[in-house]
């Protein structure tokens, strides 16, 4: 091994030997993920859910022009005005306004030079080719114009790199003046489920159960910002599960099930045959305290989420979230809190992740909490943070994501 190879092995954090914190847990994930380099420039329709990887800034005064904000009549100087002609949106506006003079104007127009206001169509009472208005003098300088660079200038900064692109960031972009924005890489996702005893159709019979992660993980993870296809099944078979990590050029691999230490739980038996690190191996946290972490062979990534369904949701939000918004460029976010209007039930040494829903009080713990069950997160709006020893009455709890 060279001196370099010897350093950066020094460098490496020691793998775990226990669970790791809740909070260091999160950390570790996020920073564990670093977008890719050369992010590139898509068309607008392409771009909803990625990540801004530059400033979004404006390429135009927006206004772009002085913009009629009513229906009514562009008018200069005070009333009585002469009325001749007619500006629609669309066409940009032609010879200056001279003083006593009205034009009719219909909403986003452009305002021709020299008009003072925006008289509404309610406001003015056309007599002949005069035009006066309903209350005399109540018309001030400016009214119902929107004046050029109103909202902002060309050149400035209207959001920061690392904002989420929604449909209102894209009509923004749009009427900014773009047609492409540069955007990180969405992260590609390979989810295997691991398990001999789940369905993918059906009613559960004895000792089979219908696979319930399939269904919940991907859609999940897209929103994050991760690319993912349809999960993969993959049976209790140790050169099955070694041979799918081996083979996946994801640079995320999500795994459920085979966490813990059964008979048939191959996880960390595969991820030291394919030469992975592991970042964080357990966590201190329930449910899903099996959960890992790992580094696969070229700084791609393996999170582990346990099989109970509502021990891989506490996984995801705690491992496979904040990695994927890291790699997708995400900031993370100020924290979201809430108050807890009743006690909320804590682990004696571990943090708990509960299932709640929000009221015009605070949030309310729901029933059918268990590990194995999806009934409380399905009615959540949120998961609560509970410390070791439990939330009291009136404390205020950190909120996370439920699917
Ligand atoms: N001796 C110990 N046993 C277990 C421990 C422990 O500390 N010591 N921890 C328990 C906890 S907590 C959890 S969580 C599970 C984690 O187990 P695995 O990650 O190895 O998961 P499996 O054994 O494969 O499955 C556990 C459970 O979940 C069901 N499952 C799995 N995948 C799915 C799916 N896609 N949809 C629905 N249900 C699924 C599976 O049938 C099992 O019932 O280990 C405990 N054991
Ligand atoms: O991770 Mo397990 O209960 O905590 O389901």
């Amino acid at each position: 091994m060279s001196a370099v190879e010897d350093l950066a092995v020094l460098d490496q954090p020691p793998a775990p030997t226990g669970p790791t914190g809740w909070t260091a847990a999160r950390e570790t994930a996020r920073r564990a993920g670093r977008p890719a380099s050369a992010p590139p420039c898509v068309p607008l329709t392409e771009a909803l859910g990625r990540t801004l990887a530059e400033p979004l800034t404006a390429l135009t005064d927006l206004p772009a022009f002085d913009t009629s904000a009513m229906d009514g009549w562009a008018v200069a100087g005070p009333g009585p005005w002469r009325v001749s002609g007619r500006l629609l949106a669309g066409r940009p506006a032609d010879g200056p306004l001279a003083d006593g003079a009205a034009v009719e104007i219909a909403t986003g127009a452009q305002l021709p030079p020299g008009a003072t206001a925006v008289l509404r169509r309610e406001h003015g009472e056309p007599d002949g080719s005069l035009l006066r208005e309903r209350v005399p003098g109540a018309l001030t300088t400016g009214q119902d114009v929107r004046p050029r660079g109103q909202e902002c200038r060309r050149g400035e900064e209207l959001l920061p790199a690392g904002t989420t692109i929604g449909p209102a960031v894209l009509g923004l972009a749009a009427a900014g003046g773009h047609d492409r924005l540069a955007v990180h890489r969405r992260p590609v996702v390979d989810l295997l489920v691991l398990g001999d005893e789940l369905l993918g159709s059906g009613l559960p019979r004895p000792g089979l159960v219908r696979d319930a992660l399939g269904p919940l993980l991907p859609p999940w993870l897209r929103a994050a910002g991760a690319e993912t296809g349809e999960p993969r099944a993959v049976r209790d078979d140790f050169g099955l599960l070694r041979d799918a990590l081996r083979h996946s050029t994801a640079d995320v691999v999500v795994t459920t099930g085979g966490t813990a230490a059964g008979p048939v739980d191959f996880l960390h038996r595969a991820l030291a045959e394919v030469g992975a690190r592991l970042l964080v191996d357990g966590v201190a946290v329930r449910p899903g305290h099996p959960m890992l972490l790992a580094e696969l062979p070229g700084g791609r990534h393996l999170v582990g989420l346990p099989g109970n369904p509502l021990a891989a949701v506490a996984g995801a939000v705690t491992l496979a979230l904040p990695l994927l918004h890291a790699l997708a460029g995400r900031g993370p976010g100020g924290p979201v809190r809430a108050v807890a209007v009743d006690a909320l039930p804590g682990h004696p040494v571990d943090t708990r992740l509960l299932p709640v829903r929000r009221t015009a009080r605070g949030v309310v713990q729901l029933p059918y909490d268990g590990p194995a069950m999806l009934r409380g997160v399905a009615l959540a709006d949120a998961l609560a943070v509970v410390p070791p020893g439990g939330a009291a009455a009136g404390a205020v709890v950190e909120l996370l994501e439920a699917p």
